[in-house]
């Protein structure tokens, strides 16, 4: 049992690192494991946008732990107590979304700290986190370990942007497409070149201020060219699309005139 829990995806990422990352929606702990083992650095558990609840989170990060891939977890919304429940049963990385200003920024720093740095609960002797109190020193470095990764994806958020940046405790910046581009009037089209152009400044800024920047697409194109742009954390695929898409395409094989046409330019 480790002693200390250094977060080994948050040192990478401060050290510049560009981190390759999956999208899972499945909710599920046995696709989680299969997508484990697929060679990615991270893999993002959605709880925003994908039938999860405490239980399915803690049934795939067990499923995920005995691999190298870290767990990084979306609650649906930045709330502390929620926070406290994910923190508790585990999860060391979290990208919490919406962020508009620093005010929830620095709420959000608050949220993964124990007093006096924040107000996380502390509970961890009874948990999960600490496996039982089995990381005997869990508290001296459970601070140090988490990995905070906060989303904009709104007008507001990138008018706001610097001032997130200087908010101390922040590892890293998602840029959220979907939501952007929606944000910005181009709602379904997170590849428009408005949308695009928004998305690479706000790469720079976030790299400029010496934080990691983030980000989807299943797009293989965009992907690099969010990676040549300086992203540290690019997830380059969603386990339901990648499920979709591949099944069409062996129907469609076998049954050319069936199943739906994908629409061309789904990013996701
Ligand atoms: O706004 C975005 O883009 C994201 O935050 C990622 C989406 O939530 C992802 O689920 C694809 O829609």
């Amino acid at each position: 049992m480790p002693d200390s829990t250094e977060n080994v995806f948050k040192s990478s990422l401060a050290r510049g690192e560009t981190m390759i990352g999956l999208w899972l929606t499945l909710a599920d702990p046995y696709s989680a494991e299969i997508c484990a083992g697929a060679g990615f650095d991270w893999v993002l558990i959605d709880g925003e946008h994908a039938p999860n609840d405490l239980r399915s989170v803690l049934g795939q990060l067990q499923a995920i732990a005995p691999y190298g891939t870290e767990a990084v977890v979306r609650p649906p919304v930045g709330e502390p107590h929620r926070i406290k429940q994910l923190l508790d049963i585990g999860v060391r990385s979290l990208l919490i979304p919406m962020i508009e200003t620093a005010e929830q920024a620095a709420a959000m720093v608050s949220a993964v700290r124990y007093p006096p740095a924040g107000i996380r609960g502390v509970g961890s002797a009874i948990a999960r986190a600490s496996r039982w109190g089995r990381i005997g020193d869990y508290l001296d470095h459970a601070d140090d370990s988490v990995c905070l990764l906060l989303q904009v994806e709104s007008g507001t958020a990138l008018e706001n942007l610097d001032a997130i940046l200087a908010v101390p405790g922040v590892d890293g910046i998602f840029v959220g497409p979907a939501d952007l581009s929606a944000s910005l009037g181009y709602l379904g089209a997170p590849d428009h070149p408005e949308v695009q152009g928004k998305i690479l400044d706000a790469i720079a800024r976030i790299r400029k201020a010496g934080k990691a920047a983030g980000i989807l697409s299943s797009d293989e194109a965009l992907s690099q060219s969010y990676i040549d742009a300086g992203c540290g954390f690019v997830a380059v695929g969603v386990d339901a699309t990648l499920l979709a898409r591949g099944t069409e395409r062996l129907a469609r094989k076998f049954k050319p005139s069936s199943g739906p046409a994908v629409k061309p330019g789904s990013v996701y």
